[in-house]
């Protein structure tokens, strides 16, 4: 879901700099071990053999008639398939068609948890971590919870990186996914252990049972991959039931399939509306598009899965000004002006060309010796523009081969050719978390393949470059097209 609640940390964060050169992860062998064994005890619904739905779901879907959430005459119904569950389309849908609307009293956001016995404990916490308790909490209570028959259909797991082995997570040494995973997971621990300190230790009364990481890991897993945010006034809210529908990798509308809307003239009730993008035929699923935006490296840690398209794959370049560069004061002060800072962080994507203030960026950090003087405060109007266009022969020749050795030295990181995850790929029936391993580890590695690719081709130009002497002797008439010196010719 284009939309699902986003970390307040950016996963550029867990980059190295370029400084360091790119990107490196270690495998991390002595970080904490994940476990696949059930960290709730949930019934798993997820068996595509299953028929007719299990009993679960069954539960679901009439807890949700009693309460008026949905008619029989409703277009959609969960069901088993190839993603978990999902939403199958009862009759034919047309496209922009709504097929569900849940009421506010449904959703679970930080309001729900105020409204609740533990609001007063979690006033101070993140809406995330607060919402995460509190379906902790719901899923302990069990038989005692309003909500169990909506935590009850909840997956143990998903594909999410964050819930892989150490074993698994070897897949993808070298990537930088691999380090915004264990970002993320030191993360989520700091977080566990700062709210088990602050609210349930203190709060036994409240939480009369063991909560344990491996429950906080499963619940921000849930989230990430079912909370919709930046919805109309709500920054993180799980709506039961239209947080059921599969994406799609075929639709590709920019649209929202979603929205918050009035209930009614008369009502001042909220109603979560759910609109099919396509027309769907009576048994098909309904699928909706959850980002366009997001790379294969984060479809894969917020839910579990890539997609094949090329432009899903990206590289993020951490570049960085050097505290210890002498003229590290005017760099940045350059840097500041321009919208950037000490440390920048450059998406590139497969196929595209480089972010347009990656180069000037690279320039600046680069620029040292005779070019120095353009970092002079009566050219600090004007520096940017300079640094759009070669500075000079040293200046781009540096850029190149601290680029290129830097992606050499990621290259390096990977276990695996390009060559071999695309002849593992060929597999129809690769294990579905070492397709997203190899998927993720081939799309970066040709990333920086392409960036390399640029970088030595530009160093093969070198030579025929304009400079910023030369364009500046040509404004000043000096120098002719060819870069000829005209000289002063007395008559
Ligand atoms: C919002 S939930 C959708 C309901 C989910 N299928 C279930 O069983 O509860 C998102 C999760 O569904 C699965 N999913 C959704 N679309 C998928 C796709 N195209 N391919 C693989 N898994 C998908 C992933 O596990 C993802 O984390």
């Amino acid at each position: 879901m284009a939309t699902l609640f986003s970390l307040p940390l950016s996963s550029s964060a867990f980059l190295s700099s370029l400084k360091n050169s790119l990107n490196q992860s270690t495998f991390p062998r002595n970080k904490q071990t994940l476990h696949f064994k059930t960290p709730l005890s949930v019934h798993s619904l997820l068996s595509p053999e299953s028929d007719p739905p299990p009993l679960a779901i069954q539960t679901f879907w009439q807890w949700l008639s009693s309460e008026g959430i949905i008619s029989s005459k409703s277009p959609v119904k969960p069901g088993i398939v190839p993603e978990g569950l999902g939403l199958v389309a009862q009759r034919n849908i047309a496209r922009n068609e709504v097929v569900l609307e849940v009421p506010k009293k449904f959703w679970i956001n930080p309001d729900t948890v105020s409204g609740s016995v533990i609001g007063s404990v979690c006033g101070g916490l993140k809406p995330w971590v607060s919402v995460a308790l509190f379906l902790i909490r719901e899923k302990k209570l069990g038989d005692d919870s309003k909500w169990r028959y909506y935590i009850d259909i909840l997956p143990e797991y998903t594909d999410s990186t964050i819930y892989w082995s150490e074993e698994e997570l070897s897949e993808i040494q070298g990537t930088q996914l691999l380090s915004t995973t264990m970002g993320v997971k030191e993360y989520v621990q700091s977080e566990f252990e700062k709210v088990e300190e602050e609210v349930i230790l203190p709060h036994k009364q409240l939480f009369p049972f063991p909560i344990t990481f491996d429950d906080f890991l499963w619940v921000f897993g849930i989230l990430k991959s079912r909370a919709f945010s930046r919805l109309r006034g709500q920054n993180l809210v799980l709506i039961p039931l239209a947080d059921l529908i599969n994406h799609s990798p075929n639709i590709t509308t920019e649209e929202y399939a979603y929205e918050i809307k009035g209930a009614g003239l008369f009502s001042r009730d909220l109603l979560f509306s759910l609109r099919s993008p396509v027309y769907v035929k009576a048994g098909e699923q309904v699928l909706i598009q959850y980002d366009l935006d997001k790379s294969n490296a984060e479809l894969a840690m917020d839910y579990g899965f890539v997609e094949s398209r090329p432009e899903r794959n990206a590289y993020t370049l951490t570049l960085q000004i050097s505290e210890s560069d002498e003229f590290f004061g005017d760099k940045l002060d350059i840097a500041e002006s321009n919208g950037l800072s000490e440390t920048a962080y450059f998406d590139i994507t497969l196929g595209s060309p480089l972010p347009p203030a990656m180069i000037p960026y690279l320039r600046l950090v680069a620029l040292r010796g005779t070019d120095a003087f353009l970092l002079e405060s009566i050219f600090r109007n004007a520096v940017w523009g300079h640094l759009d266009l070669p500075v000079s022969r040293a200046n781009e020749e540096l850029i190149c081969q601290v680029v290129c050795s830097a992606c050499n030295s990621a290259l390096a990181g990977y276990h695996t050719t390009i060559e071999e995850d695309e002849k593992l790929m060929e597999d129809e029936n690769l294990d579905p978390r070492l397709r997203i391993a190899v998927g993720i580890r081939a799309g970066e590695k040709k990333v920086l393949q392409q960036i390399e690719g640029i970088f030595k081709e530009r160093e093969l130009e070198l030579n025929e470059l304009e400079y910023y002497q030369e364009r500046r002797l040509k404004d000043l008439g000096l120098a002719g097209e060819l870069g000829e010196i005209i000289f002063w010719e007395p008559k």
